[in-house]
């Protein structure tokens, strides 16, 4: 599992360490390990790291300070490396006269256009901003970071690429992007939630002693297929499809009866033993899936189940959609609402039920459920599966680039799906994770361990699938085998 915390709980895990060990400890392990991974990118580059042309960004804090020991380091192993500072007057002095006596030299930007202070650079450090950024890049750094960008050099972001909002992941205006972001003691949460993550690159975390001192229940956290292995439910030898937990779908319409099939698609694949399904798309669903239970009424009336998953594709006529929903919604057992569920929901009934409830909306039905634009949930992801985890009392799993899942416990981490891809923005795809994730829940797995699983499976499914080709909702579906097989380490 990889775990990230807030700027607060780092800094005062830093300072406890701090405390503890000789002045400087800590910055010069920060630094020995950046100057480490530098070195690697240098040798894969050019072979060597002597003679390599290195450029430091340098800010006014300890980011800078970072940047400027890692400088020194090597200049010590005869690199050429020049520092362009932001502040000059702030800048980290003991960090400066180290780069100095190693060799390296000044080189700020005040007469000299950006792209001249970068041009020929092999490898560009940004120690603009570390977790001590706020707001945007300051416009004296915008030339510089796109003279970076543009020069082919690689790009190392210092801690966080600068720019960034350590602790949501959020972007105010221009941020560094970088090719390779190395980070101290622990992952921070704007390095994993877009869209901050799309300017982190690849991630490597430098251990400087902070993770005993850090508490144990993180901001946010990352399950691996360790983490999802021990989720997934295994079938006894005495059991039988009632006791593996029958999952009942409540989706489709006659304008979209597809919803149906691939909800109940999904579903087949999500380790239930049995999947209902209620609604207008029985004919589509046995005529693809004979081996669904169909039930003509209400789904109140439709026999014994451990979970409903209701929404995909249900359309909004109110004589059929919402009385479906409302049934659902007042049954005793856990209960998934995605899609045009979402759109029927009231908040006081959701936190009126007795079992728990999974939301799945994507971007624009959390912005439509929070009363918000679209693009002020693309931007603050973390703020808005908080907000709504709240305002419902559901766990939400907030589907897209990075799928978020919060529990309505605000103190507990907020987990992120790592195996999403470009891909799964098909249409469809959503249906699959709904059946999928409520499939799961229907085994008995606690809702946020079955949304984790669900988003984890459904991703990894598709990667296996698409391999860099694009995939349909259904190719994610006949995925799942392989994906689940994947996680436990099976062939
Ligand atoms: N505290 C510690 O023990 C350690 C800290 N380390 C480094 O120290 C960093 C934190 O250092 P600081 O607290 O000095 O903070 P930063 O270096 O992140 O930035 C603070 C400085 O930047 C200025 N600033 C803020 N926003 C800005 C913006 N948008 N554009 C330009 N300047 C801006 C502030 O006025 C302040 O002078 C970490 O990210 C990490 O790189 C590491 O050396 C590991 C140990
Ligand atoms: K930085």
């Amino acid at each position: 599992m990889r775990t990230a915390y807030r700027v607060e709980t780092v800094r005062n895990a830093e300072r406890e360490l701090m405390a503890r060990l000789p002045e400087g400890t800590l910055m010069r392990r920060a630094a020995a390990g950046l100057a480490a991974t530098c070195a690697g990118l240098l040798r894969d580059r050019r072979g060597r790291v002597s003679g390599a042309r290195v450029v430091l960004l340098v800010g006014s804090g300890d980011n800078g300070g970072d940047a400027l020991y890692a400088g020194a380091l090597l200049a010590g192993r005869s690199a050429r490396v020049s520092v362009v500072r932001l502040a000059p007057a702030r800048t980290h002095a003991a960090g400066l006269a180290a780069l100095l006596d190693a060799g390296g030299r000044i080189a700020d930007a005040t007469d000299t256009p950006a792209d001249a202070v970068v041009a020929g650079a092999d490898l560009v450090l940004d120690g603009i901003t570390g977790i001590g950024g706020h707001g945007g890049l300051r416009p004296e750094a915008v030339p510089l970071v796109r003279a970076a960008r543009a020069s082919g050099a690689v790009v190392v972001a210092v801690d966080l690429p600068s720019g960034v909002t350590a602790d949501s992941g959020e972007v105010a205006g221009e941020a560094v992007r970088a090719d390779v972001t190395v980070t101290f003691g622990t992952y921070k949460p704007g390095l994993l939630i877009d869209p901050a993550r799309e300017h982190a690159g690849v991630l490597r975390l430098v251990d400087i002693g902070l993770g005993p001192l850090l508490p144990p229940v993180p901001d946010l956290e990352v399950l691996q297929h360790a983490d999802v292995a021990r989720l997934l439910p295994e079938p006894a030898g005495e059991s039988d499809k009632y006791r593996r937990g029958v999952i009942g779908i409540v989706a489709g319409s006659a304008r979209y009866p597809g919803a149906a099939v691939l909800a109940v698609a999904g579903a087949l694949r999500g380790g239930a033993g049995a999947v209902r399904y209620v609604g207008p798309g029985g004919d589509a669903v046995i005529a693809r899936f004979p081996e669904t239970l169909v039930h003509e009424g209400p789904p109140s009336k439709a026999g014994r189940v451990q979970a409903w998953a209701v929404g995909p594709g249900l359309g909004d006529e109110p004589g059929t959609a919402e009385p479906l929903a409302s049934d659902v919604l007042a049954s005793d057992v856990p209960v998934l609402v995605d899609a045009d569920g979402l759109r029927l929901l009231d908040a006081a009934t959701v936190r009126a039920r007795s079992a728990p409830t999974l939301l799945t909306p994507h971007a624009g039905e959390a912005a439509a459920l929070l009363g918000v634009p679209r693009e002020e949930v693309e931007a603050g992801r973390l703020a808005a599966v908080r907000e709504l985890a709240s305002r419902y009392g559901a766990t939400v799993l907030l589907k897209g680039s990075t799928t978020l899942i919060a529990t309505p416990d605000p103190t507990a981490p907020v987990r992120v799906n790592p195996t999403g891809t470009p891909w799964l923005a098909t249409a469809g795809s959503g249906d699959i994770l709904s059946g999928l994730a409520g499939s799961l829940l229907a085994t008995g797995l606690p809702t946020h361990d079955a949304a984790a699983a669900a988003a984890y499976l459904h991703g990894l499914a598709a990667r296996l699938k698409s391999r860099g080709a694009p995939v349909s909702a259904l190719d994610v579906a006949d995925g799942l085998p392989a994906a689940w097989r994947n996680v436990r380490g099976e062939a």
